[in-house]
């Protein structure tokens, strides 16, 4: 693996979101063994949008669910805002992931009847909580909902439910964010209007958002980017730029330039 230092260097930072060492997740046995993630090293600093890439198979929702708690790795380890999850049993593990994560995918997953606003207080209200009212009304001026809040899902353009669905992540304050093709549900115009919505939760709201996708347009609203190849970290550049970018896609030795 290598770090390339390119375009703006990110503000040194010392507090590290997640954490994976060796880490290997290898599903069925026999000759139907599948080799998910083959001893994955990976340090992602808090504060910061960090998209990861690859092509098709090459372990990308697997380091997600690992790195969330979502799937068990077969060796290695994780910790997330410094909490070992190997450690933890299922209760402490539904419990880090209530507390600690927040979740966005690409079906946007709103409750049909309920209000933008309580969709998004929804995981708080299940758990006792109330939100802290400052932070909601913050991460609904960041996101460009307060004229949204009484709307149903179906009242809301994609885009929109799409931001509903990122308050609804953030505003538990979560150690990090992680969004699984988020715009996959999206044209270009709402693509891009939630990738910078995104960008602005990191930038203004200091949240760390870790971002599964396969488009070049949606991991250049990403600080970071990690690139995935048969179950290994082949690159995690810091601030590239396009060029090298597309460089560390097409591989070493590739002959083709991707577009
Ligand atoms: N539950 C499972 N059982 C068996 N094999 C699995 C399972 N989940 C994933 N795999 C395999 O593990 C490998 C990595 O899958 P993964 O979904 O992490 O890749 P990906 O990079 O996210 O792919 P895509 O871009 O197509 O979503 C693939 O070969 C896949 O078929």
């Amino acid at each position: 693996m290598t770090t390339t230092h390119l375009g703006t260097p990110p503000p040194p930072t010392t507090r590290l979101a997640a954490q994976a060492r060796a880490l290997t997740k290898t599903y069925g046995a026999g000759s139907a063994q599948v080799h998910a993630l083959r001893g994955v090293d990976l340090d992602l600093p808090a504060g910061r949008f960090t998209a990861v890439m690859g092509p098709s198979g090459s372990g990308k929702s697997t380091l997600m669910h690992c790195l969330a708690g979502l799937d068990v790795p077969t060796d290695g380890a994780v910790a997330v805002a410094g909490q070992a999850l190997h450690a933890m049993d299922d209760a402490a593990l539904t419990r880090f992931r209530r507390d600690q994560v927040g979740f966005v995918f690409q079906a946007f997953n709103l409750l049909p009847t309920m209000t933008a606003e309580q969709n998004i207080t929804l995981p708080a209200a299940l758990g006792g909580r109330r939100p802290d009212p400052e932070l909601l009304a913050q991460v609904v001026e960041v996101l460009g909902l307060a004229d949204r809040l009484g709307h149903r899902p179906g009242e809301l353009s994609g885009g929109q439910q799409q931001r509903v669905a990122i308050a609804r992540a953030l505003v538990g304050r979560p150690a990090i964010v992680f969004a699984d093709e988020p715009t996959g549900n999206l044209d270009s115009t709402s693509s891009a209007e939630v990738l910078g919505y995104l960008r602005r939760s990191v930038r203004e709201l200091g949240r760390t958002v870790v971002m599964v996708t396969h488009e070049l347009e949606a991991a250049a609203y990403a600080d970071d980017v990690v690139v995935l190849a048969d179950g290994r970290v082949r690159e995690h550049l810091v601030a590239p730029d396009r060029a090298r970018l597309v460089a560390a896609l097409a591989g070493p030795g590739a002959t083709e330039v991707v577009r």
